[in-house]
């Protein structure tokens, strides 16, 4: 299980490589990194035992942040009723963002990243919506539509995979820069 000590931080270079694609069938080390990526964000989303392990509670989690250079990220976006099934839950493998809408959007709170430790502020503007294209770990290929929150998620894990972090995105002169045609994500 991945504890805060495997998490790579801003600064290591495997964060800013282009990761590797990965190889079907999945190797056993493969299918092993995609339920440890995914484990980690269940247990975090569980308060019990987010506590325990003393984990910062994750969304997304992309292979490079734990030191492992393949194009491989587990979401998982909790529903706004935690009885609810999460919105969007899977490993996206060999992850393809084949279309993005003109708009625009952004968190109101800006983004954090689990590899970067200090708060960067401002505004990362990302595509509203987009249509991704990934394998998950049985070789099945989807073909989806992801908007808001599930959408920035992606955005967010699949920049990792191209050594991108969030705060690349952010506008120096003005962080909290926003054209009137974008709209803001809760
Ligand atoms: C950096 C951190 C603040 C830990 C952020 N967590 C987060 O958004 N918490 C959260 C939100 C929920 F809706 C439900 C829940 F259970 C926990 C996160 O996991 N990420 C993922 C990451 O760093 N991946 O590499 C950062 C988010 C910023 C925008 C998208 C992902
Ligand atoms: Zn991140």
């Amino acid at each position: 299980m991945f504890l805060m000590k495997d998490i790579v931080r801003d600064g290591d270079p495997v964060l800013r490589q282009q990761a590797q694609k990965v190889t079907f069938p999945l190797s056993d080390e493969d299918r092993q990194l995609a339920h440890d990526l995914m484990e980690y964000l269940e247990v975090s989303q569980d308060p019990e035992l987010c506590e325990k392990y003393g984990l910062r509670a994750g969304v997304g989690l992309a292979a490079p942040q734990v030191g492992a250079s393949k194009m491989m990220a587990s979401v998982m976006v909790p529903a706004e009723d935690e009885n609810e099934e999460p919105v969007f839950k899977d490993v996206i493998i060999n992850p393809v963002i084949v279309s993005n809408s003109v708009q625009r959007g952004a968190l109101t709170e800006g983004e954090g990243c689990l590899s970067v430790d200090q708060d960067v502020p401002g505004y990362v503007p990302r595509s509203a919506r987009i249509t991704l294209e990934y394998t998950d770990v049985d070789g099945n290929s989807h073909h989806i539509r992801l908007k808001n929150y599930p959408a920035i998620v992606c955005q967010h894990e699949i920049d990792h995979l191209h050594g991108v972090l969030f705060y690349d995105h952010i506008d120096k002169e003005n962080p909290f820069s926003k054209s009137d045609d974008e709209i803001f994500i809760y």
